[in-house]
């Protein structure tokens, strides 16, 4: 058969944006008033244009930057294909991302090459998908083996947080630093979004604080599965503790400690349900992981783990070795929820409601803004990934970044301009 042009790329657009985010508190620090992503557009000879969102920060974005030059020629039907030109393009040269500790990125595991690798053909991929699906009229979805459900559960992802940013007038959510703030937020999240699930970022107080917080969210709410995420916060012992505390009351507990060793002990000296998007966020870290019974729910991620068909693949590993699988999130808009909602409408074995972030930002770059009904996000069977860019708010949010000095997500450096002392805290940290 001859090989068609429609797919054919002509052209790769980069667009790096500043998003607005509210005052939302983790181990680390606190989020910035604006946080940066990365919008790419891929178009095809036909006029279709595919559209991916990732990580917007220098490293990230740097190396998008590298790469999207050339792709032109290549076709959006074939994006495996990709994969070895990321590889040429990005070389052997791990400094491009080296440095780990207080970056943001450190709360969602390793920063190694091939996790940058792997993140930025992601963005690619999912752009190719959605130019390709919109060619042949079918939704990503289909192009994925087809959706098994028709609405993908997401939980409420609930965060302490400050009532403004400094010098800011309040949010719409107000403050939470204590058990009852928690309750009301979650109230809104139930109230608003019709949420069944509920997780609570921690590793911001101490643990004790944190167990009063969940108990006071099992009070209010019976029969919703809880979840709590320390983001690595505790040793094993205080992760121990917790563990056996909140038995009976979480229905995971997601990385409480850091380290395939800690995180086994925890686990096995419990029994305490496991999850992670910081002991296991590659490929090379699943065979010591899944053998010391260290994790039993990987939360994938499309950004980092390679794309819509490796979270597949992730899937169909956990399948193998009985273990969990959901999905982890970090502050995203539109474009990242749908392609999200894509490839969890395609996993068979999705038992747990997926995180999002995307009911804490305000802005979108897509035209029609997803809406949470009972919780979920129905699945779109329109070509492609089942949205259209907004250009207007595309330009407009790229305006901002253009005017701006943020170039990085930095939320110790946020809480430093609160707290001049403030430096990332040292693991364990309670
Ligand atoms: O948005 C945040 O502050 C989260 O802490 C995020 O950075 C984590 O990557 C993530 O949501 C998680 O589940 O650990
Ligand atoms: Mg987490």
């Amino acid at each position: 058969m001859p090989e068609s042009t429609a797919g054919r790329v002509r052209e790769v657009r980069v667009t790096p944006i500043l998003i607005s985010d509210p005052p939302l508190l983790n181990l680390q620090g606190v989020h910035q008033p604006a946080t940066p992503r990365t919008i790419v557009e891929i178009e095809t000879e036909s006029g279709a244009v595919g559209l991916g969102e990732t990580y917007g920060d220098t490293d990230y974005l740097t190396a998008i930057r590298r790469v999207a030059p050339h792709l032109a020629g290549a076709d959006v039907s074939r994006p495996t294909a990709l994969r070895a030109v990321v590889d040429e393009v990005l070389g052997a040269d791990e400094t491009a991302y080296a440095e780990a500790g207080t970056h943001a990125a450190g709360l969602r595991g390793k920063r190694d090459l091939a996790k940058l690798k792997a993140s930025v053909f992601a963005v690619f991929e999912v752009a190719c998908l959605d130019a390709w699906g919109r060619i042949l009229g079918v939704p990503v979805h289909a192009l994925l083996g087809g959706r098994v459900r028709d609405r993908v559960d997401y939980s409420a992802y609930l965060f302490y947080k400050w009532a403004a940013h400094p010098g800011a007038g309040p949010d719409e959510w107000g403050g939470a630093l204590d058990p009852q703030g928690v309750v009301e937020q979650a109230r809104l999240f139930a109230d608003r979004y019709g949420f069944g699930s509920i997780k609570l970022k921690g590793g911001v107080f101490d643990p004790d604080q944190e167990i009063a917080a969940v108990r006071a969210l099992r009070t209010a709410f019976p029969d919703t599965p809880l979840r709590l995420d320390p983001n690595g916060a505790w040793s094993a012992e205080t992760g121990e503790r917790v563990a056996r505390e909140l038995t009976g009351v979480l229905e995971y507990l997601e990385d409480p400690a850091a380290g395939v060793g800690a995180m086994a002990r925890i686990h096995q000296r419990t029994g305490m349900p496991l999850a992670t998007n910081m002991c296991v966020t590659g490929f090379d870290e699943v065979p010591e992981a899944f053998s010391r019974n260290a994790v039993q729910v990987v939360l994938s991620d499309h950004h980092f783990w390679g794309g819509l068909r490796a979270t597949l693949d992730l899937a169909a590993l956990c399948r193998t070795y009985g273990v969990g699988v959901s999905m982890h999130s970090n502050t995203h808009l539109g474009i990242s929820l749908a392609a999200m909602t894509h490839v969890a409408a395609a996993v068979p074995d999705l038992h747990h409601a997926c995180d999002t972030h995307r009911p804490w930002q305000q802005e979108d770059v897509v035209t029609r803004p997803h809406a949470f009904k009972g919780g979920a996000v129905e699945v779109s069977d329109a070509p492609g990934l089942g949205i259209e860019l907004d250009t207007d708010a595309l330009a407009d949010l790229h305006r901002r970044w253009s005017d701006s000095d943020v170039r990085d997500r930095d939320d110790v450096g946020a809480m430093r301009a609160v707290h001049p002392d403030w430096t990332a805290p040292r693991l364990p940290r309670w």
